[in-house]
């Protein structure tokens, strides 16, 4: 069952940019970013309950997706990452397929798993660890 309600645009620009780009050419064109692939979330928002729509890279084993909350090693979590903890339920669009997933943040050895595919994905995750205290959190999305 598909998402519904307002979309609010990101107020990080080259962000928004790329989702939008992504969305209007059905997920052939903003598919990558320095040539790794990337992917679009949409959540509810934990506050607002609007539509957000968020580009992150692309993580993907047999069919389940991981979505790292880096924001390049910043101090602070994004704030997709308190959406997906209130409303679990979210759409990934992966190029031209778009379905519904369900997020659980993931931890211990199911974590370890995931980040190394995370990083065997998009190398910088690992730079963006070492570069902040806070523990960078992954979810991991199964299909609805
Ligand atoms: C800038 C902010 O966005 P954010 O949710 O913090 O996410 C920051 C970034 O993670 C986001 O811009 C990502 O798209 C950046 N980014 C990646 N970010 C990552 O964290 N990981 C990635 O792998 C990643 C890859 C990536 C690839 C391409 C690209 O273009 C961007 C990429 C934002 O949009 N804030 C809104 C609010 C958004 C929101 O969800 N609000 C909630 C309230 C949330 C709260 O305050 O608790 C609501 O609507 O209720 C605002 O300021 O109005």
């Amino acid at each position: 069952m598909p998402l519904t309600g307002e979309y609010a645009p990101s107020t990080a620009g080259w962000a928004r940019k790329q989702v939008e780009l992504y969305e209007s050419s059905g997920g052939t064109e903003g598919t990558t970013l320095r040539g790794m692939p990337v992917i679009v979330l949409t959540s509810v928002g934990s506050k607002s309950g609007k539509l957000r729509k968020t580009a992150l890279m692309r993580v993907e084993h047999d069919g389940a997706y991981a979505v790292v909350a880096s924001l390049g090693g910043a101090p602070k979590h994004p704030v997709w990452y308190f959406n997906l903890l209130k409303h679990p339920h979210v759409e990934l669009q992966d190029g031209p397929e778009k379905h519904d997933y369900l997020a659980r943040e993931v931890t211990g050895s199911e974590k370890a798993q995931w980040w190394e595919r995370a990083v065997a994905a998009y190398p910088p995750y690992a730079d963006y660890q070492k570069k902040t205290d806070r523990e960078i959190p992954v979810f991991v999305l199964k299909r609805m």
